[in-house]
């Protein structure tokens, strides 16, 4: 136990907010220098946003009610011309009504409480960036109309308002722009003086979705979930972890909707927290080239309980979408990570990025903190000083030990109260000596179990220590006014904060920096709390071992002055410096940093269809040169199961029946596979085993090019694979005429692909240095190969016999498949002109194959008709893979779809062309 020894010498873990600040700037610079765009504005995207709406709306003319009617005249008292309404007349509606005056708002808004850290950071970013706060407006509050009006947007807490709600619904555009308009003038409490503007805009949410987002699907299914309960264990009314999952999604769409809305390019979309979690990847779609940044506020959970979740290859790959995740520790990201490869199977880049079909989600950590200086002033508001006193001469003579948290399973308070008991029981030196305040706030949800359990508890320590003028437990179970709040963290002789998990704990923060101006007491803080990480100097325990917080209590108690100042003085440089507005800042720059990188600044363009389109009607002879795994069928677990679907079949008989059309596979398959899947396709042409064979269009005999070649080298690989395979469970050798692969698919991802390092590692540094061999790394696989044969080679050699050819369409999906692009790369880098021609040396696979060398020398360059617009080379993958192709798609699904829209769009052409 770490903690427990002498302090270690005093780090500087301290962070320069100016500094920060400073690189963001430079790195912004340096991206326009480089012509990416920047903005210079963030959006932040946050579930609430920083205030809340209250509403009265004006009555529409026909709910004004009309006069009632008057009882007959009497002829003495005649009434005035109705032309002349008398003063104190109330049956006619007062022109200056309230309700009415058209200049009066609808809406008062004020400030919402809570994420205090998150948006005084967001705040202070005002000093260098303009902002876009996008969020719900929550439920919001019907207010009487009879209430004053509200002077200007900026209004004081609405705590006095009628708490009926106003349904979303019964509000009209007009309604909604009003808001939208007082938003924009809202100002918050702490922008920065002479800051840049900070724009508050409303999603507008259907009720019962907001409801079913936050009340259900957020805390009921993922809040538990990322704090390591499992559904059982706290629903009462537990139906279905999938419960909710609808307005889930919706809630999550109508926030993407919001920030397409408003993006423009160069902007750094910041989105935050666990409400959220699909935004990302529905951004990457909307807004392909936007920089999306993921913070997760909550804990992120072992790969094992993470994995429970019915959703969870949704929310994973939801998150995804962003070019950047960061979480509060670590550890969270480590868990993220291993989700990723466990779940998904995705793989770890070498930079630690998450890869998904070439689309790299960088993954990293940056710990909240709170507004340090706003705290600071928070302890000296002139309330405090006398609830300070009154607490002091309460238990004069003393100790007093002091807990405040929420009362929710996770914040561990019944395990507190016990390890106090244990302290009584353990060192009864402290009984009469030693008080717990321990204050609990309602949660969201109640849980009337847990209350009972508290108090059981809590009588049974007072019960058993206590006496008729002593009192060991002190249980307040209400919110608490910020002065006795402040009161309470600065009368400690010592702090407890123990949940069982928590994402961060801003409670501890604001525990030192109250103690700085009083006892400099120490604080014991939970292991499981993302603060743990930074708060070094604390007294960490584990909330289960109750003789291990007992005896931490114990040593709180007694610490030296000397110590306790030490401590605290550690702590107090931590908490001052990582503040929420270094935090913030520290995001900003991470994100434009990973802007910066190569993966982001390269996207591939999406194919265009239109082009596509035009090359192929216009071309009197056309190429199509497909890759198999991953291009024109999905990968898949096993693969014997990856056969060709449906829809991919019709595009290679309909493309392979038009005579203009020369189509080839060109696969890692051995040709016994290709066969039996695709060799019934007339004039379908392949080849195989990475270009080690080829079967003409029309043949139906294979060429075997490494008929010469030393093959000896099977064997032994073979033997290396075999040893590699008993070792690891769930892997599987694939033995081809000439080449060989070792599958780890349905192995441990993460045991798997360290064996298949070191399975590359010995064949490379070994094996590859003395024999003629390439070892390639596909997809969950390593394999190996001739080095005489490739794809490229083959992709040169159809060219190099088709020189007429006008047209050429060539996609693959991994790395082996660049061989091809290469190949294809037929015009020196830059050239534009349309009309640019080219020549093609022969290739080795057609020298090699002559009879002689007189035959070899028959072959010399050729012409080809072939111009650059003509060649599309696809990527089948994310835009921001790393690729030669010029163009991309998605999936193997898009490939297909565009061959049949070729075919459909020249067959309703041709009557017209003939009929010409
Ligand atoms: O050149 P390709 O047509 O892309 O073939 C490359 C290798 O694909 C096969 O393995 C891959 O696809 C399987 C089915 O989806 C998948 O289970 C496996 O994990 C992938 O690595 C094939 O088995 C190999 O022989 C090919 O060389």
């Amino acid at each position: 136990m770490d903690s427990f020894a002498e302090p270690r010498k005093p780090i500087d873990n301290s962070i320069s907010l100016a500094d920060v600040r400073a690189q963001v700037h430079k790195l912004e610079e340096d991206l326009r220098d480089k012509n990416i765009p920047v903005s210079g504005r963030i959006i932040q995207v946050c579930h609430y946003l920083p205030v809340t709406c209250a509403f009265a709306r004006r009555p529409r003319p026909e709910e004004i009610p009309s006069p009632p009617a008057t009882p007959p005249a009497k002829a003495a008292d005649i009434p005035p011309s109705p032309t002349e309404p008398q003063p104190g007349d109330s049956s006619l509606p007062a022109p200056k009504d309230a309700a009415l005056d058209k200049a009066r708002p609808q809406w008062s808004l004020a400030v919402r409480y809570g994420h205090s850290a998150m948006v005084s950071g967001i705040d202070s970013l005002a000093t260098t960036h303009e902002q876009i706060v996008i969020g719900w407006t929550g439920d919001i509050q019907a207010s009487s109309p009879a209430e004053p009006p509200v002077a200007s947007a900026v209004t004081s807490d609405p705590s006095g308002l009628p708490t009926s709600k106003v349904a979303t619904s019964s509000l009209t555009d007009e309604d909604k722009k009003e808001l939208e308009s007082m938003l924009e003038e809202y100002r918050s409490r702490d922008e920065p003086e002479n800051g840049k503007k900070i724009h508050y805009v409303p999603v507008w949410l259907d009720d019962k979705d907001a409801h079913g987002h936050y009340d259900g699907y957020c805390k009921q299914t993922l809040w538990p979930l990322f704090h390591y309960l499992l559904w059982q264990d706290v629903a009462t009314e537990y139906a279905s972890a999938d419960a909710h999952w609808a307005p889930y999604a919706a809630v999550n769409a109508a926030f993407a909707r919001r920030v397409a809305e408003v993006y423009r390019p160069g902007d750094l979309i910041w989105i935050h927290d666990y409400h959220l979690l699909l935004v990302p990847s529905l951004l990457r779609q909307a807004l392909p080239d936007a920089a999306v940044g993921l913070f997760v506020h909550t804990p992120f959970p072992s790969s094992e309980v993470f994995r429970c979740l019915p959703r969870r290859k949704e929310i994973l790959d939801g998150m995804l979408g962003a070019n950047l995740i960061c979480f509060q520790t670590y550890s969270y990201s480590r868990h993220f990570t291993s989700s990723c490869v466990r779940v998904c199977g995705y793989e770890v880049t070498s930079r630690g990025g998450i890869d998904v079909q070439g689309h790299v989600t960088a993954i990293g950590y940056c710990p909240v903190g709170v507004d340090a200086d706003r705290v600071a002033k928070d302890t000296l508001r002139p309330g405090i000083q006398p609830k300070l006193d009154a607490l002091r001469a309460l238990y004069e003579g003393k100790k007093i030990i002091v807990g405040r948290d929420k009362l929710d399973v996770v914040k561990g308070v019944v395990q507190k109260l016990r390890a106090f008991e244990k302290l009584l029981q353990d060192y009864p030196q402290w009984i009469g000596n030693v008080v717990l305040i321990q204050v609990t706030s309602p949660a969201l949800t109640d849980s009337p179990k847990l209350e009972r359990q508290v108090s059981e508890l809590v009588a049974h320590i007072n019960g058993e220590y206590g006496s008729l003028d002593f009192i060991p437990v002190h249980h307040y179970h209400q919110t608490i006014k910020k002065d006795e709040f402040y009161a309470l963290l600065s009368v400690a002789d010592l702090g407890v904060i123990t949940p069982l998990r928590d994402g961060m704990n801003t409670t501890s923060m604001e525990f030192v920096i109250s103690q700085e101006r009083t006892k400099k007491s120490p604080l014991i803080l939970s292991e499981f709390m993302g603060i743990s990480s930074t708060m070094t100097e604390a007294l960490q325990i584990n909330p289960w071992n109750m003789s291990e917080v007992a005896a931490a209590m114990h040593r709180g108690l007694t610490m030296s002055e000397e110590e306790k100042l030490r401590r605290h003085q550690q702590l107090y440089k931590t908490v001052t410096t990582h503040t929420s507005q270094t935090w913030a800042a520290m995001l900003a720059k991470k994100l434009l940093e990973r802007l910066g990188s190569q993966n982001m600044a390269r996207q591939t363009p999406f194919i265009p269809k239109g082009q596509l389109e035009q090359h192929y009607l216009k071309a009197k002879k056309r190429l199509f040169l497909f890759d198999y795994d991953g291009t024109l069928a999905p990968i898949v677990k096993v693969p014997s199961a990856a056969v060709p679907s449906k829809e991919t079949l019709e595009a290679l008989e309909t493309l392979t029946a038009d005579p203009k059309n020369v189509v080839y596979i060109i696969s890692g398959r051995d040709g016994e596979f290709l066969e039996q899947h695709l060799g019934h396709i007339k004039n379908l042409g392949m080849s195989a085993e990475h270009g080690g064979f080829i079967r003409e269009p029309g043949e139906s005999t294979w060429r075997n090019f490494t008929e010469s070649l030393d093959m000896s080298w099977m064997s032994e690989v073979l033997e290396i694979f075999k040893y590699y395979t008993e070792r690891t469970t769930g892997s599987h050798i694939e033995v081809k005429k000439s080449s060989i692969t070792w599958h780890y698919r349905s192995a441990d991802p993460e045991w798997g692909l360290f064996q298949c390092h070191q399975c590359q590692d010995l064949l490379e540094n070994n094996l590859a240095r003395k024999r003629p061999i390439e070892v390639l790394v596909g997809k969950k696989n390593l394999e190996v190969r001739p080095l005489a044969v490739n794809k490229g080679e083959i992709v040169k050699r159809i060219l190099y016999f088709n020189p007429d050819a006008e047209f050429i369409f060539c996609a693959g999906d991994d790395k082996t498949d660049e061989d091809m692009f290469r190949a294809l790369l037929l015009f020196p880098q830059g050239t534009t002109s349309p009309t640019a021609t080219a020549r093609l040396d022969p290739p080795l696979s057609v020298t090699l194959l002559a009879s002689s060398k007189e035959d070899a020398d028959k072959f010399g360059p050729v012409d080809l008709a072939i111009t650059p617009d003509a060649v599309f080379t696809t990527a089948v993958g994310h835009s921001s893979k790393r690729t030669l192709a010029s163009w991309h798609v998605t999936t193997p699904e898009e490939v297909v779809e565009h061959m049949l829209h070729l075919v459909r769009v020249a067959g309703e052409q041709a009557p017209s062309s003939s009929s010409l």
